[in-house]
Formats: C-alpha cells, structure tokens, sequence
C-alpha cells in the first residue's frame, strides 16, 4: 500500500526504480528474529536474492549471518560489516580465487557441493596452512513442490553431493588434514509454500546426521537452507508465517545438546519490502487485448520472463478511481525490450490507464534488482527508499 505522500514523491522522480519500504523490512527482520530466538536457531540471510547495501545494511544489524554464493559476496558481506564467523559459501562452482579468498578471510564454513570439491579446498587450504571448516551440501532428492526452474534437491538437480557419493566424502575427509567437517547443509528450492515438504526434509536430514556421526564424524551444524516462500497474490499480507515454518525444524529434527541448527531465508525476509515503479509510456487499444508499455522491462525484473512468475500489478496513479469502483479494463502490461516474453502479465484488470501513469509492480525485494541486466543497453535501475520519501 502506497500513501498519497509517497505517490506524490514518485510522481516527482524518474522511473523506472525500485522503491524499498525500510520500515516493512524492519518489521520482517524481527518477525523472523523473534520466532528463531525462540528455538536458539540460527539465520543467515542468503544474500543473492537482494545484495543493496540499504537492505544489507538493516539485515547485519538485526546480527543475521550471511549465505554467500560467489566470492564478491563474500567480499561485501565482509565490507558491510558481516562478522566473519557468520558467513557461509555455498555454491556449486567454487573457482580457486574465490576459495582462496575465502581461506584469507577466515569465513566461518564452505557448504561443499562435490566430492572434487573437497579435495581442491584440502590442497588450497594446505598451502596457505590454514584449516578450512567443511559442512556436506547434500542433495537429499526432497521434492520442494515449486517451480521446477528453482527445484534444487532432487537428483537430477546439479546442486550438492548425492546420497550415492557420501562414503566418497567420508573417505576424502578422512585423508584431508586442512578440512575440518562440522556438519551437513541442505537446500531443497525456493517459493516453497506448502511446509509439509520441510518435515520431508527433517527426515532425510536426521537419516544424513545419523550417517555421518555413525562413520566417526562430529555434526555440530545442521543447515537446512531456505526456501520459505511468500504471497506474491497478496503483497498486503506482508510478514510470512516464519512461527510456523521454525516449529517444523523444531518439532520434526532430531538436535542433539551441542547441535545448531542454521537457516538460510532470502526471499521470506526481503521480498515483500520492495516495488518496481515504472511509469506508462504507452497505452495501445488493439481489435482483441489493449496493451500498456511501460518504461520497466524484464531487465528491471526478469522473473516473470524467466518463470511466468506472478506479480501483482497496480496503477497507483489511479487508486482512489479503482477504490470506487470505476470501470476496470484487462491491459497485457508489458516492458520496452525486444524480447515478447517482456511482459509483466497478461490481462491485468487495472482503472482506466493513461500515458505517465504510476505502475507498482508488487513483491520485487527477492531476485528482482539483483538479476537486472543490461540488455538493450538499459541504464542501471535506481533504488529510492522510504527513508527518502521521509
Ligand atoms: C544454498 C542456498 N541457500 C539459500 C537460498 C535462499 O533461498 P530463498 O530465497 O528461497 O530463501 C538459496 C536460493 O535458492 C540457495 O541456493
Ligand atoms: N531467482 C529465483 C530464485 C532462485 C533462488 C536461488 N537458488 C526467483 O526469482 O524466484
């Protein structure tokens, strides 16, 4: 929901950009801060589904940890002010720089996703004299039931070591004295909605800790990942369900006395603070659909060209006309790039719509501005947040 100040202030600036409610996000911190204390577990944001440093900046305060997926995140993690003892690197393909960066910087673990992997880390580590701290990404083959473009636990995904290959690890850990393991890490996709896939995933995870401890090795961390999903039909509803998504871990993981349990949310805590505001360039009335142009394209926000994703759409220039009930019209609302998936949705019912209307593209916080492009040799999309609007 937008107030008439902000409207006012949009209506001044240029578009399009991303517009982040700090206030909102605040509040989405402490929701989820507050239900993870409750348990004593552990969160580290997963920094790829939003790395501005407005967001960067409030998730480090609240003294959540950082999920990183390539050694530049690493980095800013680091430069904005992320303890080292509470970053991660995860990521299936590690290049030598960036685990030598990583070394230096004495990151708390590396969430290892091949058996190779481990080997190039042991010898890497051996040379700088260093031990690296080792948690197994295991593909537990769960079904996430979402999407399948960001289904990544089930086998034939790419991500992490499958079951098959665990005596593999077991053997490179046993002769690999700069890895010290100290537990096992899971990610099974994202936009998971329905919660029941989680007790699916304490099972598999229980059998893994189970295994490991049983071949000798100490499992002090067990990270579950991401993945809570959010509303995208309802971006009013704004705060997920994080009570509910921690007492399934609570309830279904078998946590021994010096056991952590460690979660990796991105999109639960960041996606609903954001929206891409766009203005209408043009609006086309054709024989069969009427089209609305914006100046917001997929290289603003790629995911409904890449997933069908849904976003709601709304004309915040005509708000109040909709509130009472004028006539609703179905527009394809679509970007500028040369591409026909460039579309934000099909059909839309929105007010009337008129050249330099304000467009709200809802639910942008995850995996929007940080998979923009340039394509078309588009400009690098603006950031105005509510602190700005004041
Ligand atoms: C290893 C890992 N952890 C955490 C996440 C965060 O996922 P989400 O934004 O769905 O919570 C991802 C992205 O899917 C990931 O690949
Ligand atoms: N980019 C995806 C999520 C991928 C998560 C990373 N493994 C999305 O927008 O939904």
């Amino acid at each position: 929901m937008f107030s008439d100040k902000d409207i006012a202030h949009f209506s001044k600036l240029e578009t399009p950009f991303y517009y982040y409610d700090l206030n909102l996000l605040q509040s989405t911190l402490n929701a989820c801060n507050k239900a993870a204390s409750a348990y004593k577990f552990h969160v580290h944001y997963a920094m790829k589904a939003n790395f501005n440093p407005i967001v960067l900046k409030k998730i480090e305060k609240v003294g959540f940890g950082a999920d990183c997926v390539s050694g530049n995140e690493v980095k800013k993690a680091l430069e904005l002010g992320f303890a080292k003892e509470k970053v991660v690197f995860a990521g299936v393909g590690k290049s030598d720089k960036e685990i030598n960066d990583a070394l230096d910087n004495d990151i708390f673990c590396f969430n290892v996703e091949s058996v190779q992997e481990l080997s190039v880390i042991n010898e890497l580590a051996e040379k700088k004299g260093k031990i690296a701290k080792i948690a197994i990404r295991i593909n537990p083959n769960v079904d996430a039931h979402t999407h399948a473009n960001i289904t990544t636990g089930l086998d034939e995904n790419k991500f992490g070591v499958n079951s098959w290959d665990m005596p593999a690890c077991a053997d490179v850990l046993n002769i690999s004295p700069n890895l010290q393991f100290i537990g096992i890490h899971f990610h099974i996709g994202s936009q998971i909605t329905n919660l029941d896939v989680y007790k699916n995933l304490c099972v598999r995870v229980n059998e893994f800790a189970t295994w490991f401890e049983d071949h000798g090795f100490k499992v002090t961390v067990l990270n579950v990942g991401g993945g809570l999903g959010i509303d995208y039909h309802n971006p009013n509803q704004q705060i997920p369900d994080f009570e509910s998504y921690f007492k399934i871990f609570a309830d279904f993981l078998d946590v021994k006395s010096y056991q952590e349990v460690h979660f990796e949310l991105g999109r639960a805590l960041v996606g609903q603070s954001a929206s891409l505001i766009s203005r209408v360039l043009y609006v086309k009335n054709g024989k069969k659909k009427n089209f609305i142009i914006l100046d917001a394209g997929m290289t603003e926000l790629m995911r409904p060209a890449l997933y069908q994703a849904y976003h709601q759409i709304e004309n915040i220039s005509k708000s109040k006309i909709v509130n009472q009930k004028s006539e609703i019209t179905k527009y394809d609302v679509v970007g500028p790039i040369c591409e026909s998936t460039d579309c934000f949705g099909k059909e839309v019912p929105l007010a009337e719509t008129f050249r330099n209307d304000l467009i709200a593209i809802r639910s942008a916080g995850a995996y929007g501005e940080v998979m923009a492009s340039h394509y078309n040799l588009r400009e690098n999309v603006q950031t105005v947040s509510s602190e700005d609007v004041g």
